[in-house]
Parts: structure tokens; sequence; C-alpha cells
């Protein structure tokens, strides 16, 4: 057992009709830091996050979570301990208003949330957290609005304040800050940065500049495999990481400063 990792795979492998996507990837999450992922297109980021939010079941190799093996658990059970992904597609209602998501999401930790629309009175008993929650990702004054009409950057912390509502010991990101512009990139990365208090962050992203500026490990993948690991000013400096982003260099340089 190692208690030291809250997250780790070993082995880890998803073959395509014999296309290696993911090829015995060993990922060691520490407990308590925020964690990258990053590599070129293609590299297979996302489909270990599909197997780890078990989307997909890996061709071989194991997952294990705290120290106990979660290969053959479905993807509600791992969230109900803990492990939840959150920036997915549509992890939000649209026509629900902020409030109202947050209030859902508070609901599905006790395995009732089909029945949401019954318990009006039970469901304003957590207006209080829906708040605190909202607050704490600064959405409070958008609490009666439809969500459908909240601008990109605020959905993107509408969605951060619903996966805290399932109080995750580790949370996925999902390309956090993907087709944000600046200013709305910092504001994700503030977020993030509280979010990762007292928990442990796992996350995708493309955007060298806010791997620089929060993550404390970055595991680079390339064609499926592991090619480096560290900080970031080690894993940079790699002549291989380089070689492997060809021609984005530019785009590292800018992007971290
Ligand atoms: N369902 C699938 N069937 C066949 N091949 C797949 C499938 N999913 C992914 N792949 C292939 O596996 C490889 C890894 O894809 P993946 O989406 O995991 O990469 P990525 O690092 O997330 O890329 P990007 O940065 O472009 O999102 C790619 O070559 C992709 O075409």
């Amino acid at each position: 057992m190692s208690q030291e990792f809250v997250l780790e795979t070993r082995g880890l492998t998803k073959e395509f009709r014999g296309f290696t996507a993911v090829d015995s990837v060993d990922l060691q999450v520490e407990k308590g830091t925020i964690h990258a992922l990053i590599g070129p297109n293609g590299a297979g980021k996302t489909t270990v996050f599909n197997l780890l939010t078990k989307y997909l079941p890996p061709t071989r190799g194991e997952i294990l979570y705290q120290g106990e093996s979660i290969t053959k658990l479905k993807s509600n059970q791992i969230a109900r301990k803990g492990l939840v992904r959150s920036f997915q597609i549509s992890a939000v209602f649209p026509h629900m208003t902020v409030l109202e998501n947050v209030r859902v999401a508070l609901q599905r930790p006790m395995g009732n949330s089909f029945h949401f629309w019954k318990h009006e009175r039970v469901l304003d008993k957590l207006n209080d957290r829906a708040m605190e929650l909202l607050e704490s990702v600064g959405l409070e004054e958008y609490s009666n609005t439809i969500t459908v009409e909240l601008p990109y950057g605020r959905k993107r912390a509408l969605e951060l304040a619903t996966t805290l509502a399932m109080e995750p010991t580790v949370m996925l990101l999902d390309e956090p800050t993907q087709g944000m512009g600046h200013e709305d990139v910092d504001k994700v990365v503030e977020l993030i940065r509280q979010a990762a208090v007292g928990r442990t962050i796992l996350m995708v992203e493309h955007n060298l500049g806010v791997v620089s500026k929060l993550c404390d490990k970055i595991t680079v993948l390339a064609r499926g495999a592991v090619l480096a690991e560290g900080d970031y000013a080690n894993v940079s400096q790699n002549p291989k990481v380089r070689e492997a982003y060809m021609g984005s260099e530019d785009a590292e340089v800018k992007g971290a400063h």
C-alpha cells in the first residue's frame, strides 16, 4: 500500500482496436498537491481521465484511490468515495437558476437527485449551504440568474461550485481554462487555488502558463506514455519535452510569463 499517493495508476493501458492510446502509465498523485497532466495533442490525456473516472474500462493495469483498487468500480461509486470530475461538458442544467443548480448538486451525495422537484421545501433548507458555495466562487450576485445566461467564465465557476458541493477529496479538472480569455483564466486560476485547500487536484491543462502558476507536479504524456515528470522548471527545460511539443516552445514561453 502506498499511503502517500491518494491516486495512483499501475501499468494503466488502453488499446483501441490494436492502437495503444495509453501505454503502461504509472501515475502517482500525492495527497494535497495540484498535479497537471500535459502533453501534445493526441498524447492520451483525455483517455487517462476517462479511465480514471471509469468512463472507459482499461485494457490492462490498475487504478488505486487512497490505497484501494478502484479498477472495477463504476463512475458513481468512485464519485461517492470523493474522486470527482469537474468541468465536464454540460455539468450543469442550463435552464435552472444558478442557485438551483448548486442545490441539486448538494442533493447528489444523498442519492435522491431524481426526485428534487418533489421536495421544494427540503431543498430550501439547502439554500444556505448553496449560497456559501456560490460565495466561495464569487457567484453570489448571480444566484437567481438562469444558468444559460451566465457568461462563459462564470459558468465554469458554477461547475466548480457544483463539484465542491460533492465534497471531493480529489478533484479531476478537465481543461478548466479552455476557451477563456485572459481575465477569466486569471479568475479560474484563483478559484482553483482556493478549491485546492485541503484537497488534491489532478488537471489536464493546455495552458502552460496556468500549469506553471498552479501545479506542484507535472506529468508529461506523449504517445500514450509518460515522457517526463517533475516541477514546471524541470519539465519545461527537458529537451524531450520540448521536442514532443515541436514548435510550441513559443507558446510555452509566452504562456509562462
Ligand atoms: N474511442 C476511441 N477510439 C479510437 N481511438 C481513440 C479513441 N479515443 C481516443 N483515441 C485515440 O487515442 C489517442 C489519444 O487521444 P486523447 O484524446 O486521449 O489525447 P489527448 O492527449 O487528450 O489529446 P488532446 O490534447 O487533443 O485532447 C489519439 O490518437 C486518439 O485518436
